[in-house]
């Protein structure tokens, strides 16, 4: 299911407006949490690829990918009504992270050699 611009939704059970008690949102909230999960553990297998594909330990900050990357999920988030420094944080923090662990992988790589 996707929305107006495209994006792929996660179908609600109940809308915001729709949910009576806080156990109501809770379940739709747990419901959108394991969606996100899901997509999660599916972006972090292509960032494990792309950790067998990098050949040096500094490849895997890229601060123009990065750049790129905020301008979009900021552009993205105004056209969601989301605050775009929320966001920001969320994907800066998710990249560290990904930074660091394509890091330890290209590097246990080589010491293998
Ligand atoms: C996945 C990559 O490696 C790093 C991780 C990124 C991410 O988690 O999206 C983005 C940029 C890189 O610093 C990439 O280079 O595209």
């Amino acid at each position: 299911m996707t929305n107006t611009t495209g994006d792929r939704i996660v179908k609600a059970a109940k809308l915001p407006a729709e949910c009576e008690t806080k156990d109501d949102v809770r379940a739709e909230i747990d419901r959108i949490d394991q969606a996100l999960l899901a997509l999660f553990a599916e972006r972090h297998g292509y960032v494990t690829r792309m950790a067998e594909i990098k050949t040096d330990p500094h490849e895997a900050y890229d601060p123009q990918r990065i750049d790129s990357m905020i301008v979009k999920v900021r552009r993205r988030s105004l056209d969601l009504d989301l605050d775009e420094d929320q966001a920001e944080l969320i994907w800066r923090t998710l990249i560290d992270w990904n930074v660091n662990y394509e890091k330890g992988i290209i590097a246990a790589r080589r010491r293998a050699k």
